[in-house]
């Protein structure tokens, strides 16, 4: 299965939603860490239920926001959650960003990053479609720290690329960015039962539930375009 198949069939059984709950616990303090300027014109890259660009809108006095997602139902549904006339919804891969150069002052994407069939070469579209001083905030669950999230691969046709802290600096520079910021966000507010609780359907031991959410929580690297 394509990105389009496996996240259509998510978004048709409610999955945006459900991510857009998870999500926001570490995704509300990335975003409010962003240097938006009232006007400024955002990319949501990955956007699922277009969430993080409705919230810049509301609460940022951004300009234009464009939501963007390889899967149709998906965009969607985002679309459907708002009637804000400045939030537009466009189709297609990360490999190829159908945006001008320097469009937008900023770039956000969260738990989507992974995905890129060609993380170094979206990179560098991410690059050129940035002004010079534009930021990219990358937020990302899985990633080589976090050893509770190692084996997400088996329950997705999608491959995924699992970079560590320095390898996400690395790729950063790489394609041209200055790294800005590199911190990891805890998730304070999912709800950890108390030690009799467990083992869970999906944890051994209360110790690793609170390691993944409370210790290792969001991966964010900002980078700035020169
Ligand atoms: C795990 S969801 C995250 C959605 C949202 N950002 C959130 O925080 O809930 C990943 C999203 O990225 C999109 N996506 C994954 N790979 C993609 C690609 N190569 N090109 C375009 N969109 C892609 C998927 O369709 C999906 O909506």
């Amino acid at each position: 299965m394509g990105v389009r198949e496996e996240f259509d069939a998510w978004a048709a059984d409610g999955r945006d939603r459900g991510m857009e709950e998870r999500h926001w616990h570490t995704a509300k303090h990335a975003l409010a860490r962003m240097p938006v300027e009232t006007g400024d014109v955002i990319l949501d890259l990955g956007c699922g239920s277009g969430y993080a660009g409705r919230a810049l809108r509301e609460t940022r006095e951004s300009g234009r926001v464009y939501g963007f997602d390889g899967s149709p139902k998906m965009a969607r549904k985002a679309r459907s959650y708002t009637e804000d006339p400045a939030i537009g919804y466009v189709g297609g891969d990360f490999d190829d960003l159908p945006f001008a150069d320097d469009s937008f002052d900023h770039v956000w994407s969260m738990e989507a990053f992974y995905y890129a069939a060609k993380p170094e070469n979206t990179l560098s579209e991410i690059l050129r479609v940035l002004r010079p001083g534009g930021t990219f905030f990358c937020a990302v669950n899985y990633y080589e720290e976090n050893i509770h999230s190692h084996d997400w691969q088996e329950f997705i046709s999608v491959e995924m690329t699992r970079w560590s802290r320095a390898e996400y600096r690395k790729a950063f520079r790489t394609a041209g960015f200055h790294v800005a910021e590199q911190d990891t966000i805890p998730d304070r507010e999912i709800a950890i039962p108390s030690e009799n609780a467990f083992p869970t359907e999906e944890w051994d031991t209360r110790e690793e539930m609170v390691e993944r959410y409370r210790e290792y929580g969001t991966l964010l690297t900002v980078g700035v375009a020169p």
